[in-house]
């Protein structure tokens, strides 16, 4: 088929762009918008592959050209050989989709929405149900497999659509931001099922994430978006090896940062500001002097709360030039 075994997607300069949409009574009109701006990327077999941006990065946009359901304006999609820019129908056949939203199976129970996903996924009855108890007994939904979706809270939904992605073994899975809404329980549910499907089938996740913290414990490797670019494309640890041995310093202040001092005004320079919350990046050496200046006189009265932590991928993601707003960190 022309790809080498080890790669299960790969797009080449992928581009979409948003037409503008025309100013109407009561809203503006919008420009026009590049989603994707030229995104090259491979996802070898077995990987669990993270897109990770902020709002509005274009990570909806490039998985949804991913499975066929978007044409890109240029460029190619091919997942495990097949070309599914000029055969998107064939998408279904390779790989499981969690969108965004679940309105299409909403009015189902739980039960019957995965059962029947897994009969579209060409599975017979019998082994639709089986294939159903299994994946509703992994993910702890048994509780609630009678009840429609839409009935459901915000996570126990997302759960059931989880349940539907997982049924009928796909090879890829491709998965937009799959445990929003979710508590601690159902998240290690979610990728303990996502690990065992990857160490017993060799399965292939493509995973949306704007949440650092599961991308740095979950993913292989992780394609850093931004403005509808792949600014970084490495794994979690080589990500963080770009900022060498720089620390984290977060200070977050109890009303405003005492610039009056002229230590705190100068580190001020250099810091990323969000309202109370300043973040800096520093040196071992200069992170002590930082802390004994925050830590001492009047800077101390106006501290309300500081840490100081090795480098995350949110550091990595600054150092790159990239916007943090829209970065979720816990
Ligand atoms: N149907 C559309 N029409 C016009 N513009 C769109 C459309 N869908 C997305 N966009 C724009 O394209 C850009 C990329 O959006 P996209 O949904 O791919 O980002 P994202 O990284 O998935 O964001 P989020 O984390 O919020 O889901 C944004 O500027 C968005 O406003």
């Amino acid at each position: 088929m022309g790809t080498p075994a080890q790669a299960v997607v790969r797009t080449s300069d992928l581009v979409k762009t948003y037409p503008p949409g025309r100013a109407r009574r009561g809203t503006p009109a919008t420009p026009e918008v590049r989603a994707t701006d030229g995104v090259t990327l491979t996802v070898r077999r077995g990987e669990v592959f993270g897109l990770l941006g902020p709002n509005g990065a274009g990570k909806s946009t490039l998985v949804r050209q991913l499975t066929g359901l978007l044409r890109p304006d240029s460029g190619g999609v091919e997942v495990l050989g097949h070309d599914l820019v000029r055969h998107p129908e064939r998408a279904a056949r390779l790989l499981a989709y969690l969108g965004q939203e679940s309105s299409a199976l909403d009015e189902l129970t739980v039960s019957l929405a995965v059962e029947t996903t897994a009969r579209l996924r060409g599975l017979e009855l019998r082994a639709a149900r089986h294939a159903r108890d299994a994946v509703l007994d992994e993910l702890e939904l048994c509780a609630i497999a009678g009840r429609p979706l839409r009935n459901l809270s915000g996570g126990q939904r997302r759960l059931a659509c989880v349940a539907t992605a997982l049924a009928g073994e796909r090879p890829l899975l491709v998965l937009d931001e799959p445990t929003t809404g979710m508590d601690p329980v159902a998240r290690r549910a979610v990728w303990a099922a996502v690990d065992r499907r990857r160490a017993d089938h060799g399965t292939t996740v493509v995973l949306v994430t704007h949440n650092v913290i599961e991308a740095e414990t979950v993913l292989d490797r992780v394609a850093v978006m931004d403005r509808g670019r792949v600014i970084a494309c490495d794994t979690p640890g080589g990500l963080k090896a770009l900022i060498g041995d720089d620390v984290r310093l977060e200070l977050v202040w109890r009303d405003r940062a005492p610039v009056e001092v002229p230590e705190v005004a100068a580190l001020g320079a250099d810091a990323a500001v969000a309202g109370r919350r300043w973040t800096l990046r520093l040196t071992p050496e200069a992170a002590r002097d930082a802390v004994a200046t925050v830590t001492a006189g009047p800077a101390f009265a106006a501290l309300d709360d500081f840490t100081l932590a090795t480098p995350s991928l949110e550091d990595v993601y600054l150092a790159l030039g990239g916007r943090t707003e829209g970065l979720v960190k816990t």
